[in-house]
């Protein structure tokens, strides 16, 4: 895609009533729009901030070997994208007080369009928790498959492109491809060497390998499933997808690079968006609802900026009080991962950043849809709940088990084909010695510590306050550094090592100095969510109801990763396509 047609163009400079108005063109945003344009006689218009991917960074987003190539460090200096929000943290007081960069998609798809392209669901006990949280049945494993499945379509691995050794295993049952979902999930054109090796690692310290990640168990490891598109490897998003399918529906208009500054009430009833685009600001009004899909930190801002959050915050800045709700910004939850780095005897993607042959091969061979351009730097992913030799105390082991269901697991263990040492920016991993290096890292898929955002100001032209809270619960801390020890036990179970383990070195023994690495040099895995929790009214904390509505204002919804009650272990991209296929259904059916 490289241009929206004219019958879906938004005017932006021009005042404009619709039916729904969606503010954020990302994930969960053109999804819900999308479905929404499709119910007779409903106008909807998208406000994105930003434009389209393929147009403002079109190799780096699109070809999934590279999307990690640019931007995703966790430098405050690590900034070259158009389509970036380019956010900073506060200091981590977890994290050893580091500022961390933290990517965020600003263009048509959203973090769709910046995301590494892992596709998987979280477990049953995983949404039958977040119903019995929000006292909903309908938000069950058994309520919301439906739904997971109408928004995707599932290609077969090519096995006549991937080596023969990285052959996967899926179960077929979790997918429905008679519903034609827009989303197409399939495995890249290639298997990268380490991970085959991963997969073994993993499988020596008990995660038993071809396990299915998309029929709500995540036990063992697997091949990850990816959303990119098995007919040309690109990546796949919801613009390439939920947005691409309305097309041609003149009942949907996109604007682009329109900022959403403020939403307009009359009394407590939604009525419109205040919006700027290059500096000319208009008003988009909407009949019937507006709809936020802003993300995780971006939607909360807009209620509070809007008169809806805390009542002191709002008050310290000025801002009149619409609707005060405590839980506005509240309740982040995050994955942050860290990791052990060797020499391997294989070849990794740390060899073409440093050497032009391979890296004008793998580009040559991604013209023909194989090689390691089409893989978006993952290959083997494993989950396990630690096992009693990782040695946690009771009380942390009681604190995780009051807090999950039984089959959710504690860790996620990825292997990367680079160097793990905080990733600060691509230069990381061009250590030109004539090695290939591997890394295999740890990510606590459970964590019990929990951040917050809040405004800085009454503009959203000013970035909000991220607090990420990680390690800020002792059980987290604890929880880290048995995964720390648990992948180099991993790494013991592979033959590809050469030499002693590079980073952070065999020398680093103790809790103690493990835990300082870990703070030192862990990353985010920007999963960003809950900061307008879904609960009933009677949780204080809880921002909207089980059909996204916002408490105590009418026609407002909250549509995105922000209203997760829970965040699923793993990946959470299936989640926000679910949820905004579950609203929009909800919108359709009344509710
Ligand atoms: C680098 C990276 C790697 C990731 N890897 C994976 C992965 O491999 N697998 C996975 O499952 N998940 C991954 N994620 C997470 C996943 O992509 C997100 O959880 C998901 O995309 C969030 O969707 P959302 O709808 O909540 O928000 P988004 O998709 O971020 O959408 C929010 C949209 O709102 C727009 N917006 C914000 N403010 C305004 C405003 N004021 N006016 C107008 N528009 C506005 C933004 O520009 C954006 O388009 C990754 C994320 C990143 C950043």
């Amino acid at each position: 895609n490289s241009v929206i047609p004219i019958e879906n163009f938004g005017a932006p400079g021009i005042d404009a009533t619709y039916d729904y108005v969606v503010v954020g063109g990302g994930t969960s945003g053109l999804t819900i729009a999308a479905r929404l344009a499709e119910t007779s006689g409903a106008t909807v218009a998208v406000l994105e901030a930003g434009g389209l991917y393929e147009v403002e960074a079109p190799l780096l987003s699109v070809i999934p070997g590279l999307a990690a190539a640019v931007n995703t460090g966790t430098s405050p200096d690590d900034d070259s994208l158009l389509i970036d929000w380019n956010f900073d943290t506060v200091p981590q007081t977890g994290a050893n007080n580091r500022v961390l960069r933290y990517a965020r998609g600003k263009c048509l798809g959203g973090s769709s369009g910046r995301n590494f392209m892992v596709y998987h669901r979280g477990t049953k006990g995983t949404f039958d928790k977040w119903a019995e949280l929000i006292g909903d049945t309908a938000w069950s494993w058994a309520s919301v498959l439906p739904f997971f499945k109408k928004s995707t379509t599932l290609t077969p691995p090519d096995m006549s492109k991937r080596q023969s050794n990285a052959s996967i295993f899926y179960d077929p049952v979790g997918f429905d491809n008679s519903l034609n979902g827009p989303l197409q999930v399939t495995w890249p054109n290639h298997g990268s060497p380490l991970s085959t090796y991963v997969e073994v690692g993993l499988a020596s310290i008990g995660l038993l390998p071809d396990t299915d990640l998309n029929t709500g168990t995540l036990n063992g490891s697997s091949w990850a499933s990816v959303t990119v598109n098995p007919k040309d490897q690109s990546r796949e998003s919801s613009e390439t997808s939920f947005l691409d399918q309305a097309l041609g529906n003149s009942k949907l208009k996109v604007y682009q690079h329109a900022f959403a500054k403020q939403i307009l009430f009359s009394g407590t009833t939604a009525t419109g968006v205040k919006v700027d685009t290059f500096g000319v600001g208009y008003t988009i009004k909407a009949k019937k609802e507006v709809i936020v899909s802003a993300g995780a930190f971006q939607s909360p801002q807009l209620l509070m900026v809007s008169g809806i959050g805390p009542q002191a915050t709002l008050q310290s800045k000025g801002i009149s009080v619409l609707k005060d709700l405590p839980g506005v910004g509240q309740n982040l939850m995050d994955h942050f991962l860290f990791g052990i780095t060797y020499r391997v005897n294989v070849v990794t993607a740390t060899r073409l950043l440093l050497d032009l042959v391979s890296a004008a091969d793998a580009l040559t061979q991604y013209l023909a849809q194989k090689g390691p351009l089409t893989a978006p730097g993952f290959g083997v992913i494993g989950y396990e709940k630690l096992p009693a030799s990782a040695n946690l105390s009771n009380s942390s082991r009681a604190a995780l088990d009051a807090a999950f269901p039984s089959d959710w697991p504690d860790v996620e263990y990825i292997g990367i084909d680079g160097i793990m040492n905080g990733w600060k920016n691509a230069d990381d991993q061009k250590v030109d010695d004539g090695y290939n290096y591997g890394g295999i890292s740890a990510a606590l898929v459970a964590p019990l510590s929990r951040g917050s955002i809040t405004i800085n100001s009454s503009k959203m032209e000013d970035p909000p306050l991220i607090d990420l809270g990680y390690l800020t619960h002792p059980a987290d801390a604890e929880v880290a550094v048995a995964a720390f020890k648990r992948t180099r036990q991993a790494w013991a179970g592979t033959d590809i090592t050469l030499g002693d383990e590079y980073l952070p070195g065999p020398a680093m023994d103790t809790d103690a100095s493990i835990l300082e690495y870990i703070r030192e040099t862990l990353v985010p895995v920007w999963h960003p969510s809950g900061t307008c929790k879904m609960g009933a009214s009677s949780d204080p904390e809880a921002v909207v109801d089980s059909n996204g509505r916002v408490h105590g204002v009418k026609n407002l919804r909250v549509v995105d990763a922000s209203i997760f009650p829970v965040l699923p272990p793993g990946h959470p991209q299936s989640a926000c396509y679910m949820v905004a296929e579950k609203i929009a259904q909800d919108i359709k059916d009344g509710n």
